[in-house]
């Protein structure tokens, strides 16, 4: 090359660079007030905190560090990119009260979103976020629940038969991770998609492997997803799917594949449907679950009216239907992991739960499958164990947000600065990464007590410490951050909270369950999962005792 191309060459990488690092090199100038924050010093001026907080051992390094420092904690970032995590509650409500139209998820996970399942609630923002949100809103609602309720009722009863055919002995070691994972996957399989993922005894197929994938796919590529709005910005979507095809990086690969799977299920079940649909309504409620099913009310709206601005296009379904599988399997199938080893440790809680049970369906003279929706809700033990559970070990320990204008934040308790200052507010720079600690709000002893580290259902049985009330946490469920707050809230909280009480009340009807010898730790892949210690595997692994009752 001769000098003038040389210098063309530089001409044209120049602006890219500019365009590319000014915003970075803006916001990293407007974050220096935010330096004095504490939190703990970065390890690398290169990775920040982001290793010790993402890599699959992060669990307890996160716990601590979420809780030691307050309300407000300066986590250090790639290049010296101040992220911050706030469980201070008046901030927080400050972000879903006053900002709720600034502080949105990341574009760079909305996007990668869309890329890979192809839209759906997670993969959009702003009015196509809240159009979407409010037509699906109502297929969530207590409504609709009721009808799923025997079908929870009916997987559960399946899966206690296939575990009590494998079961005869007392005492016998079971990998219960992986039997509700089963149930799980099943439930959402049939109540939201009326679509069975096969006999309980031997289950998934390649669509629920490829989702389970994602997790753990999506945080090795987290350092690259942040380019990707710059990069659908500036290239054809031709250009980028060729660069996908071509690039040798093991997780992209892995990545194409996941979503050409669950993109290509996802229409096949659909075209299914669809053919069902067209042949009658009758013919539907035989073959798809009754036609109740969330992707079923929808389709049955859709064709009610096609052009109603209400109705979902294909592509919006396809995306929906990888997305609710996504984001209600395994949030769902770890907590209800974490409940039973909680169970396993407190065989007093167990035996509480047996008796309320018992004396639930003797009462009405039947068997579990005879409870419905209500009757499931009117067990006040079973729901304390379920809402300690869900405080302590919330899925998701944080969810990030981003304004994308400069901010103010309040704060209820002051935080002392590095230089020894009092800090009564937060000036937060437009870009900068907020992660809702919502591990550190459903921890906070100054909220929740001096015990707020013990698994206590029985809080939950008398009237909660005053200073529940009074921190005013932000919440959909139960003064808890776990569900999030606002527009971006989880809209499946009702569906899991009644899959949990429907499995746990079969589980503790059928067995006693006693810890194994075995040591559990809990690594992170998006949320925290459990694993033997020791074990090389990423399914998730709790192996508990069980005695057949
Ligand atoms: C115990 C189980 C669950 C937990 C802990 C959980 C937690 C969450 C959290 C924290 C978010 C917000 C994430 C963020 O803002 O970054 C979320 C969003 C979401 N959840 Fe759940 N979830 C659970 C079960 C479910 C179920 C069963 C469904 C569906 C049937 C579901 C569907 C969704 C959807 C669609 C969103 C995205 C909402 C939006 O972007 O507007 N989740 N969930």
């Amino acid at each position: 090359m001769n000098l003038q191309m040389w210098l063309s060459v530089i001409l044209w990488i120049c602006p890219v660079f500019l365009v590319v690092l000014w915003p970075q090199i803006r916001r990293r100038i407007k974050q220096l007030q935010l330096r004095n924050v504490p939190g703990p010093s970065p390890t690398s001026f290169w990775n920040g905190l982001s290793k010790e907080l993402h890599s699959p051992f992060a669990v307890p390094y996160r716990e601590k560090v979420l809780t030691l420092y307050g309300g407000v904690i300066r986590l250090d970032d790639f290049l010296g990119d101040v992220h911050l995590a706030i469980s201070d509650p008046l901030a927080l409500a400050t972000i879903f009260g006053k900002y709720r139209d600034s502080y949105d998820t990341p574009e760079s996970r909305i996007r990668s979103m869309r890329t890979v399942f192809g839209g759906g609630l997670t993969g959009t923002k702003g009015q196509e976020h809240s159009d979407q949100r409010r037509r699906l809103s109502p297929v969530f609602s207590v409504r609709y629940l009721r009808e799923m309720v025997p079908t929870f009722n009916r997987v559960a009863a399946e899966l206690i038969h296939v575990m009590r055919g494998a079961i005869t002995q007392p005492q016998t070691e079971v990998e219960i991770a992986e039997y509700i994972s089963r149930f799980s996957l099943e439930c959402v399989g049939r109540a939201a998609l009326g679509y069975s993922f096969g006999p309980l005894e031997k289950h998934g197929t390649d669509y629920s492997r490829a989702l389970k994938e994602f997790g753990p796919t999506i945080v090795q590529l987290n350092r690259w997803r942040a380019f990707l709005p710059f990069l659908q910005r500036v290239f054809p979507r031709s250009w980028l799917r060729f660069g996908a095809e071509v690039i040798p990086y093991e997780p992209l690969q892995r990545m194409r594949g996941i979503s050409d799977s669950v993109n290509a299920t996802a229409r096949q079940i659909l075209q299914q449907k669809k053919e069902t649909l067209q042949k009658g309504d009758k013919m539907m409620m035989q073959e798809l679950g009754e036609g109740k099913d969330l992707i079923a009310i929808l389709m049955q709206h859709n064709a009610k009216d096609p052009n109603d601005i209400s109705s979902f296009s294909e592509e919006d379904l396809v995306g929906q239907m990888s997305m609710l599988l996504l984001q209600a399997t395994d949030t769902t199938s770890t907590t209800l992991v974490r409940t039973v080893q909680q169970l396993a440790l407190h065989p007093d809680a167990q035996l509480r739960m047996r008796e309320e049970l018992t004396e639930a369906t003797s009462r009405i003279g039947r068997t579990l499958l005879d409870l419905d929706f209500d009757s499931f809700t009117q067990l006040p033990y079973m729901d304390a164990v379920i809402r300690e559970t869900i405080r302590l070990y919330p899925g998701f320990y944080m969810a990030s947000r981003v304004s994308p204008e400069d901010t103010v934040l309040p704060l209820r308790n002051p935080i002392q600065g590095k230089n020894g200052e009092l800090m009564n507010e937060l000036h937060v720079p437009a870009g900068t990464t907020v992660w809702l600690n919502i591990f550190g709000v459903n921890r906070d002893k100054t909220i929740w007590g001096p015990d707020e580290a013990e698994w206590k259902p029985e809080r939950w049985l008398a009237p909660l410490p005053a200073t529940v009330a009074d921190a005013r946490i932000p919440s959909v469920y139960s003064n808890t951050m776990t569900f999030v707050a606002g527009s971006r809230s989880c809209i499946g909280y009702n569906f899991a909270l009644a899959e949990m009480r429907v499995l746990l009340a079969h589980l503790v009807l059928n067995f006693e369950i006693a810890p194994s010898d075995k040591e559990i730790v809990w690594k992170m892949s998006g949320i925290a999962s459990p694993s033997v210690k020791g074990s090389k595997t990423t399914k998730p692994e709790m192996p508990v005792r069980l005695t057949p009752i």
